[in-house]
């Protein structure tokens, strides 16, 4: 049964492939010139194609194989690092329109899993849908209380429907990589295999919820962003009820400046927002489309967002956010060779890698863009090329990291589509600098030490005693060595001597910058004060003398 659907669907594809020219590209890429000859003699050659030019005729396709081919290509289109600009264009304007299920459908699968009616839970429920996505289809409706709230539940069957596409999709890209050169160089067997997952993510609406969740955490109280509240009574996998946000669409410009919004106050809060998720939380909301971005703009002087779809999040190892905080600020200093010692020193590319070559790689990319000024720089285009620089030296980009080039992208086109002066270096350069101050330098280890305090205060009563076992073993130990030759007991007595020193060095040491923790946590302030700073300094040098001296 299911061979036979696979077929069918097999057998659909190639005639949507036919209908809009797709047969020929493909012959393209795989170059089989006996293939190629045969084909010019089937009978199909010789029908109009429907699409005027093959990248118009990839979305065309995509859009009648359904909802999981489309989404495929809406993915794509954020792959600049992939496609040419006339395919990426053209797969942007990829939309899911598809009709919506039937609302008794819907009404059956809310009830059947939150085990109660719907008049039960909703004291009033739209059956006239307000959105029909190809993943889920969403609803407005009251609770008993009387809040507004929307109901979002996944289409029926879609699992499946999923799984057989993604099969399919793991077919063709298999054929394409073994078969073309071109084909295994864009990937396609990872491509698939990172839809899936995104893909399998949305399709799960508690996870979806934790992360709406996480957000409005991290941003309770926030003048800038407003995230819907979740109601976990009523949440399942597969249905999500949330409070009802009102406002005005984050792309309908037209609305915003009749509205008289503050346009420049909007686009840079915009691009705060990102960069407090980026390096204040480390979690982003990754799907940044106008569509979920909605501006309450009550106050039009002080307009702020609102935020839905949590379906894709992302959120960067420190590792990569260093790699991030660096090399912009790097490149913002125009210096090409540190963002080529920083790809080397922490391994993103093989340590045999000429600084050099690297650096003027860097450069002949990266000097056109400073060509232009601060305010007209896309940061999504530059990471997007250092990510191509870097790959070409060997550098295996992370996941996340593009997801994030992704989002910054979107994000500059929505901040620059509300004011087109922004400037986002301005907003960029106090966060990358307070990052780094925060996680390098003596900061950044005082910090550290007072993050670890607890732990240490856990462990002091303790010290005395391992510290005398310690030592006692030690003079233990040489001692048995000097009974075996008398003139290294000379040097043992030196050794024990210089022991002290380090020992009384080091615990004068930690005692200052234990000194310099307390007087940050008694004064509940987030920076050392200079005497803090002082102590705390002085503390470390004889750490650090303690361990270098011999
Ligand atoms: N909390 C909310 N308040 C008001 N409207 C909402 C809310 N959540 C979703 N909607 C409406 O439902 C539409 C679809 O919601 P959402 O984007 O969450 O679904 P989706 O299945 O992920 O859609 P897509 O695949 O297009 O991203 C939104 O564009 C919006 O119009």
């Amino acid at each position: 049964m299911k061979l036979f659907s696979q077929a069918k669907r097999v057998f659909m594809i190639t005639r949507v492939a036919i209908r809009y020219g797709l047969d020929d590209q493909v012959l393209t890429l795989l170059k089989i010139p006996a293939l190629q000859t045969l084909y010019k003699v089937m009978p199909w050659k010789w029908k109009k194609r429907e699409a005027t030019n093959p990248a118009e005729g990839l979305r065309c396709a995509l859009e009648d194989l359904g909802p999981v081919f489309v989404k495929f290509g809406q993915v794509l289109s954020t792959r600049r690092d992939m496609l040419t600009e006339d395919y990426a264009n053209e797969l942007a304007k990829l939309q899911d329109k598809v009709p919506p299920f039937p609302s008794d459908q819907a009404i059956g699968l809310i009830e059947a899993s939150l085990n109660q009616s719907v008049d039960e839970v909703f004291k009033r429920f739209d059956r006239e849908p307000l959105a029909a996505a190809s993943i889920a289809q969403v609803y407005s409706a009251s609770l008993q209380d009387g809040k507004e709230v929307v109901v979002k539940v996944v289409r029926p069957n879609i699992e499946n429907i999923i799984q057989q596409d993604i099969d399919l999709m793991f077919l063709m890209a298999k054929l394409l990589s073994r078969m073309s050169n071109t084909g295994k160089r864009l990937r396609p067997v990872e491509v698939v295999a990172e839809y899936e997952k995104t893909i399998f993510d949305e399709l799960d609406l508690q996870r979806e919820a934790a992360n709406a969740n996480q957000l409005r955490r991290n941003f309770e109280n926030s003048p800038d962003v407003y995230i819907p509240k979740v109601y976990w009574d009523h949440c399942a996998p597969n249905v999500l009820v949330m409070e009802r946000i009102y406002g005005v669409n984050g792309g309908d410009i037209e609305t915003l400046k009749r509205k008289g919004t503050n346009m420049k106050v909007l686009a840079e809060r915009g691009v705060d927002i990102f960069f407090t998720q980026v390096f204040k939380h480390n979690f982003f909301h990754a799907d940044m489309h106008p569509g979920n971005v909605f501006v309450n703009a009550d106050n039009p002087d002080d307009p702020s967002y609102i935020s839905i779809d949590f379906g894709i999040v992302g959120s960067l190892s420190l590792q990569d956010q260093r790699y991030l905080a660096e090399n912009l600020h790097a490149f913002f200093n125009r210096d090409y060779k540190r963002v080529a010692e920083v790809h080397i020193e922490s391994g993103w590319v093989p340590a045999h890698t000429s600084v050099v070559e690297f650096e003027a790689a860097i450069r002949t990319v990266c000097e056109p863009i400073f060509q232009l000024t601060f305010k007209d720089i896309s940061y999504g285009k530059l990471l997007l090329r250092l990510f191509q620089t870097a790959q070409r030296f060997d550098m295996e980009v992370q996941p996340q990291l593009v997801l994030l080039q992704k989002t910054l992208l979107n994000i500059e086109g929505m901040g620059r589509d509300v004011y087109p002066d922004l400037d986002l270096w301005v907003t960029a350069k106090p966060f990358l600098e307070r990052w780094m101050d925060e996680q390098v330098g003596l900061r950044a280890f005082v910090k550290n030490a007072s993050k670890n305090f607890p732990k240490f205060v856990e462990q002091l009563p303790n010290m005395p005693v391992t510290l005398n076992e310690v030592i006692m073993q030690y003079h233990q130990e040489q001692r048995e060595k000097s009974n075996k030759d008398s003139q290294q007991s000379l040097l043992l007595q030196q050794t024990i001597k210089q022991s002290n020193q380090r020992l009384v060095m080091s615990i004068a040491g930690a005692s200052l910058l234990i000194a310099a923790v307390i007087d940050k946590g008694l004064s509940q302030q987030q920076e050392l004060s200079t005497l803090g700073f002082m102590v705390g300094g002085i503390g470390l040098v004889l750490l650090l003398l303690a361990l270098l001296r011999k």
